[in-house]
Order: structure tokens, then sequence, then C-alpha cells
């Protein structure tokens, strides 16, 4: 009997009646479905806010002393709603108010992001009738804070002997001094691929509010098609570059073992939805499988002439971003300058300090920051080998007036980069992708 492992995202228990619809969907297959990852609920409509996002805004408000607690009751309701609208008989006051005493006492922003799944998760396992497992008993970090894969896959292996069924809640689990930590956003979905590693499964549903993986974000592009068959390597190139329905690390646990996921619709269960394989033969459709992009990016230019006379310059480079914390994304160079992309997020408050330290140790010859960059990535498997992708690519930049800043092409022809200015980024992947995909 093959075992489902089944995580809902914020966008399918966002209210009472989404929780219909997940039961509807477990009890259709309840003999394989039988363990449960469950996200804090999202948004009911576009004006409303995640419940993550209020706990972390209780978090804040609580850090400046402020008075936190309608913002807390705000999130309560949501479950209020839910429990009653599923007519369930469930006493949430005794975890509200235990959460509000731990909150008091620990101030801790992990903790109170991570009840959003945790009472999310209460509540589905008493509507489906299922144990309800406690995520900080089965995930694990080390000293260093990284994922403990021995301890964590020890308690699932365990877990799966005690409980034919369980609802675990995505998002956290425990540290080696006790306290919870959160994955980073959108880490339910970690959970639920550590999960399926950990109870052997032979199948990783991901339910969300979209058929599928779509070949561009449905919010840029009108009714983008959908990808039926993708590649761990694709999806992997197209969450990590921006496209947000699949956490970017969820693909790692699973890639291990070979266990096939599948993103699919909770208010459209019978869509075929996307396969996602270790690998496939299957010849994809165009050039390229999807586009997708990220904004806020910066460019650090640095020109120095003859740098490579200097062994140790790009040592040294490295340094003065490891020890402000600083993630490059990219490194485009040319014989006498070098650009490092990095996020925004990473120069806020710094840029100064770093701009001297690169003098001191690097010693340039000049040494500049543009702001504003947005990197658009097309990912595709069909790319290799293939004439004329490329000149496809930069013709529907062209033709849309926008200019390309830089280039970056992986050498696993997996993947081409173009970075643009943050007004053109909506226009520069709907011309990709009607030239590719339209
Ligand atoms: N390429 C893409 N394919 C599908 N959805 C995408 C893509 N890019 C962005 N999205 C957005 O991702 C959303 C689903 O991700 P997320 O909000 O994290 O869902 P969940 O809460 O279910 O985990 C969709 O509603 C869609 O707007
Ligand atoms: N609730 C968390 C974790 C998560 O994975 O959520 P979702 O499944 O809705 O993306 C967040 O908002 O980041």
């Amino acid at each position: 009997m093959k075992v489902i492992v089944s995580k809902f995202g914020g966008t399918s228990l966002a209210n009472s009646n989404h929780f219909l619809k997940v039961r509807d969907i477990i009890k259709s297959n309840e003999e394989q479905r039988r363990y449960v990852v469950a996200s804090a609920p999202g948004k009911s409509n576009s004006e409303d806010t995640k419940v993550t996002d209020l706990l972390y805004l209780s978090y804040d408000l609580a850090k400046h002393n402020i008075t936190y607690s309608d913002t807390l009751e705000k999130v309560f309701d949501k479950y209020r709603e839910i429990a009653k609208g599923c007519k369930l008989t469930i006493d949430l006051e005794k975890h509200f108010k235990q959460i509000k005493a731990d909150f008091e006492d620990l101030k801790s922003k992990d903790y109170i992001a991570s009840r959003g799944e945790y009472l999310n998760a209460i509540i589905l396992a008493e509507l489906l009738g299922y144990d309800f497992v406690d995520a900080k008993d089965l995930i694990f970090f080390d000293e260093n804070g990284n994922f403990d894969e021995e301890r964590s896959y020890k308690a699932i292996s365990k877990m799966a002997k005690e409980h034919k069924a369980a609802v675990i809640p995505g998002f956290y689990g425990q540290t080696n001094k006790g306290d919870i930590k959160t994955f980073s956003r959108g880490g339910g979905d970690l959970t639920g691929a550590i999960i399926a590693r950990g109870v052997k499964t032979d199948l990783y549903e991901n339910w969300t509010d979209v058929s599928g993986f779509l070949s561009a974000d449905p919010r840029i592009v009108d009714n983008p098609k959908e990808i039926k068959v993708i590649t761990y390597k694709e999806l992997r190139e197209l969450s990590y570059a921006g496209a947000s329905v699949l956490h970017e690390e969820a693909i790692i646990p699973v890639a291990v073992a070979g266990i096939p996921i599948e993103i699919k619709n909770t208010f459209n269960p019978d869509e075929q939805g996307t396969l996602i394989l270790p690998d496939t033969d299957e010849a994809p459709n165009s050039e390229i499988t999807g586009v997708t992009g990220k904004k806020h990016f910066s460019v650090i230019n640095i020109e120095k002439v003859q740098m490579n006379s200097d062994k140790s310059f790009h040592r040294k480079l490295m340094s003065v971003l490891e020890v402000n914390g600083i993630t490059l994304e990219h490194m485009p160079t040319s014989i006498d300058s070098i650009s490092l992309i990095v996020a925004d997020k990473y120069l806020t408050g710094i840029q100064e300090t770093l701009i001297s330290e690169i003098k001191t140790f690097c010693n340039p010859d000049k040494i500049t920051i543009d702001s504003g960059i947005s990197l658009i990535t097309v990912v595709g498997r069909g790319m290799k080998n293939h004439v004329g992708v490329s000149a496809k690519l930069f013709k529907s930049l062209a033709d849309a007036n926008v200019n390309i800043q830089m280039i970056i092409q992986g050498s696993s022809e997996l993947n081409i980069i173009v970075g643009v200015d943050e007004k053109d980024y909506e226009k520069s992947i709907k011309s990709i992708y009607d030239a590719f995909l339209g």
C-alpha cells in the first residue's frame, strides 16, 4: 500500500470552507493520504493578511512595547471561525491562553510565528480524526542552527510506526536547546519534504491554489501554460529564481530518496497538476520550461586594472562579503572589472562600511553601487544544445524596448539570467513568455 504525504499551504487552509475542501480531498483517499502537513491560514481574499504576517507583527509590536493583544485576537478569531464553520467543539481557548502566556514569557519571534501552523494542525487533526503530532518532536536543529538529519529522520520513522495517520504543523522544529525555530518563509514545503522522506513515502503531494507549477507567475502573465512534468533541477532553478509556489530547498530531502512531488490545486482537485521527477525522457514543449524573476538587487561594480595579477584579489573580496554576512548571487567579470550582484536586503545600512572595507583590502581603482536591478531567469532542459535560444530571448527583450544590463548563463545550459531595470520587470517577463510559450 502506497503512503502519500500531503502538504496543504496557507492558501488551502485560510478559512472553514477551505478546511472542508481539504477534508474531502483526504477522505477521497484516506488509505494513502495518511500524513498531512498543515500551514498557517493564508489570505481568504486579496485584502486579507496571512496569519504568519500577523504573528510577526505581534512580535514587532511587543518588541517596541506597543500593545499586541488586538493583533493576536485577530489571529485567534480566524481559528474560532474555522472551528465554528467546521462544527468542531474543540477547546481552542485553552491553547490561546497558553500561547499568550508563553509569548509573554519567551518573547521569541520564532515561537510566536510557529503558532500559526500549530493551531491549524490541531484543528485539522480534529476535523480528520487523525492524531496531532507536534513538529517540535520530529524536526530538530543542531547547535549551529542547521537541520539535524539523523535525529529528525529517526524521530519521524518512529512516529510513523506509532501513528497510522497524523497531522503535523509545517514551518518549524526544535533547537538542541529545546527552543522553537522556524525555517525561512514558505518553509512548510520543506517540512512536507522532510516528512515525506522520513516516512519513506511514495509521493509527496503539495496542495495549493493553482493547478500546478505554471510556466510564469499568474499575477504577471494571464493564464500561463501549466507545466505537466518538470525535473528536480529545473524546479529548483525556477523556485530559487522567484517562482514562489514551492520553497527552493524542498527538493533536497525528496531528491535524495527519488520521491516524486505533485503540485495540486485544492480548489480543483481533479486537474492534473504538475509532476516533479528526478529526471524525465519526456520532451519539453518548448526550449524553455518557464520564466520567472525577482526584484530588489544591487550591483557592486569594482574596477581594477590587471586585477588577475593579484592572485589574492578574489579571496580578499569574498572575505569582505563573508564577514558582512552577504550572500553573493552572481559575479560576472571582465578583464579589469568585476560585478557582484547581491540582494538589496544585505546592503541596508552597511553600504559605506562595505565600500570602505573593499577599498582597504582590495585597493580598487573605482567602486560604485547601482540598485534597482531585477533578475529575470528562463529555465529549461530543452535549452541544452539548442541553437538560437539566447537570440530569441534577447530579441524579445529588444522588441519590448528593454535594455539588458547583464547576462549570465549557467554552465549546465539549464538557465539564462538577465539583469534589467526594475521598471522593466513585468514587461520583460511578459515578452519572454510570449516569445517562447505564448
Ligand atoms: N510559476 C508559478 N506557478 C504557480 N504559481 C506561482 C508561480 N509563480 C508564483 N506563483 C504564485 O504562488 C502562489 C502559491 O504559492 P504560496 O502562496 O506559497 O502557496 P501556499 O500558501 O499554498 O503554499 C500562487 O497563488 C501563485 O500566485
Ligand atoms: N506560514 C509560513 C510557512 C509556509 O510555508 O506557508 P505557506 O505554505 O502558506 O507558503 C509562511 O507564511 O511563510
